[in-house]
């Protein structure tokens, strides 16, 4: 059985102040059934990984760039994040994709060099609005997925990350039923392409998850855990959700 995976993108929010919020976490989960992860600003990571150490919770950055090193001003390497203490990497969110043109290949590359640094690489990929009204999005994602994941991916060093693109930061959800087709057709894709693994790789629902709509998401099969935005910047928010995992999935 999969292991439950809560995941926090605390995006471009969060100063030293926020650490306080990983404090309460470590308190209020401190052994928890599921597995929980921090993303935070690159800013925060040394010190968020400082904060977490010796507890249950894992940090990430929120992407990475292909190359090891070099002149890339304002980039980081997975090997960076590494050195910060953090484990995994977020690589092909949909705000990257957008907002510095992040094409399925280059977010392919970034998987490879979190993979070659010894990261967890956390894939993301969904469809748009558009997409979803025109009933592209089971081929959207299986491009996706055919070309931002590297080949030799295991359940130990990949996490997908499906999010909707209209319902991140919206508020709206899919139905359970579209959660559930789009899961089972990761899982089928990933099994298809990685065999055992691809059953062990773990597939997160991510867009507007909260509290209130945790439980219903968390008791789809196919969904292994959360990549949450907004509501992981707040402990009060985010510890319900790690709650309903445990309870789902722990
Ligand atoms: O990475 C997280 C997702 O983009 C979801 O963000 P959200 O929970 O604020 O909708």
């Amino acid at each position: 059985m999969r292991r439950g995976l809560a995941a926090g993108n605390w995006k471009m929010n969060g100063t030293a102040a926020s650490l306080g919020e990983v404090e309460v976490l470590k308190t209020a989960h401190p052994a928890p059934a599921v597995d929980i992860l921090i993303c935070p600003p690159a800013t925060l990571l040394e010190r968020l990984s400082s904060v977490a150490s010796g507890s249950a919770i894992a940090t990430g950055g929120q992407d990475c760039h292909p190359e090891k090193a070099g002149a890339h001003t304002g980039d980081i390497a997975a090997g960076m994040i590494a050195d910060a203490g953090g484990s995994h990497a977020i690589v092909g969110h949909s705000e990257r994709r957008a907002d510095h043109h992040e094409t399925d290949a280059i977010v392919r590359a970034k998987a490879e060099a979190a993979l070659a640094a010894g990261l967890v690489a956390v894939i993301c990929l969904g469809e748009s609005l558009d997409q979803r009204e025109s009933d592209q999005t089971l081929d959207v994602i299986g491009a996706q997925l055919a070309g931002s994941l590297p080949d030799g991916l295991t359940g130990a060093n990949a996490v997908i990350a499906y999010e909707p693109i209209w319902a991140i930061g919206t508020g709206k959800i899919p139905t359970i039923e579209q959660i559930t087709e789009v899961h089972d057709f990761i899982r089928a894709e990933l099994v298809a392409r990685f065999g055992a693994e691809g059953e062990a790789i773990r597939v997160l629902y991510g867009g507007s998850v909260k509290p209130s709509n945790a439980a219903e998401i968390f008791a789809v099969a196919n969904v292994d855990g959360a990549l949450v935005g907004g509501a992981s910047l707040k402990a009060e928010d985010f510890s319900p959700i790690i709650a309903a995992l445990e309870t789902a999935k722990g």
